[in-house]
């Protein structure tokens, strides 16, 4: 059976009462027609072995109280959904209105701010990917911009900072600095959660393919976390495209949960939240004039086996030392 075939989810939209804002958009797989396909699990052969996720769309500003109650009622939403991880976007907790104000607020992981976000994990008993804390850097100017895994027992599993930072004239739109007021990661974080083994990076490093190439190939990661704050110029032409990119290439899914919609008078940012598999299948969006909701898909580690098993580029590859330069 050609591939293609197999990776047709089922699509439904539900509105949700919560609030007037939220949208919640589900999509599953259906076994049925995937039976040709073996599974490397446990389970009995007719058992759906997936695993439910969620990823958040939110329009964080600068207020610390006011993001934790929007993540708090999206954390409840996640949880009754089913999920066992929610993704939020980069800089969640707060996006400040004024050049320093991260600076300003920015704490270490065994803050009181990250400790709020751990009670809420522990409370819903989910696991939290928090891309974009703002935490405290090495001296008073600079914070690093950390990616942080919370288990459902609200314990930090890992935490990823940001390697590659986005000082960039926009086109058409302002410039960032963003080395100005961050410290640059160098550490690669993988780790292993009740939905595969995750590959944790941040933002613009959606644009460095390298990066994802060795969380694939040498970290073994089957997911890949993307939060993000696009700007809406930059997002138009790039984000959707470069996270199928990143999904077919590395043959994982793909988790971007986005910051949408205007923070303050400066700064607004593109939105579209996307689940993806490994096929590069779009399983769960939320549209860009969506503020606040929750995008749900079901990961069947089993998909990432068999695109892996037919379409063997772990094999097929061949490392840098195999090639010669170009003579000139
Ligand atoms: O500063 C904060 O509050 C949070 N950080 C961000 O918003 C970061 C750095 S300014 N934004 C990006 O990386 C956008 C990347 C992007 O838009 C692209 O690659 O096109």
């Amino acid at each position: 059976m050609p591939l293609g075939l197999c990776f047709n989810p089922a699509t439904t939209l539900l509105l949700r009462p919560i609030t007037s804002w939220t949208h919640l958009t589900s999509f599953s797989h259906h076994p049925r027609s995937r039976s040709s396909i073996s599974r490397a699990t446990t389970d009995s052969a007719m058992a759906v072995s997936s695993v439910r996720v969620a990823a958040a769309q939110m329009t964080s500003i600068n207020d610390l109280a006011a993001n934790f109650a929007t993540c708090s009622r999206l954390v409840q939403e996640a949880a009754s959904a089913g999920a066992k991880l929610l993704c939020f976007p980069e800089s969640f907790s707060f996006i400040g209105a004024n050049d320093g104000d991260s600076v300003k607020i920015a704490e270490p992981l065994d803050g009181p701010i990250m400790q709020q976000y751990q009670s809420l994990a522990r409370e819903s008993k989910i696991w939290l990917s928090l891309g974009g804390f703002q935490e405290k850097g090495s001296d008073e100017a600079h914070i690093c911009n950390t990616h942080v895994v919370i288990d459902d027992a609200g314990k930090i599993r890992s935490s990823y900072r940001k390697i590659h930072l986005f000082d960039v004239d926009v086109p058409g739109g302002r410039s960032y600095k963003e080395s100005s007021f961050t410290e640059p990661g160098k550490d690669m974080v993988a780790l292993d959660s009740p939905v595969g083994r995750l590959g944790l990076t941040v933002c613009y490093d959606l644009r460095f393919a390298e990066l994802y190439q060795q969380l694939r190939f040498q970290h073994e990661a089957q997911v890949l976390l993307v939060p993000a704050a696009f700007t809406k110029i930059t997002g138009q032409a790039h984000w959707e495209i470069l996270l199928r990119a990143r999904a077919i290439e590395t043959q994982c899914y793909v988790i971007a949960a986005a910051q949408a919609g205007q923070h303050n008078d400066k700064r607004e940012s593109y939105g579209n939240t996307l689940i993806i598999d490994p096929w590069g299948t779009v399983v769960g969006r939320l549209p860009d004039r969506v503020s606040t909701g929750i995008a749900i898909a079901d990961i069947d580690l089993s998909l990432v086996d068999s695109v892996r098993t037919r379409m063997p580029i772990a094999k097929h590859r061949k490392p840098f030392d195999f090639w010669r330069p170009a003579s000139a």
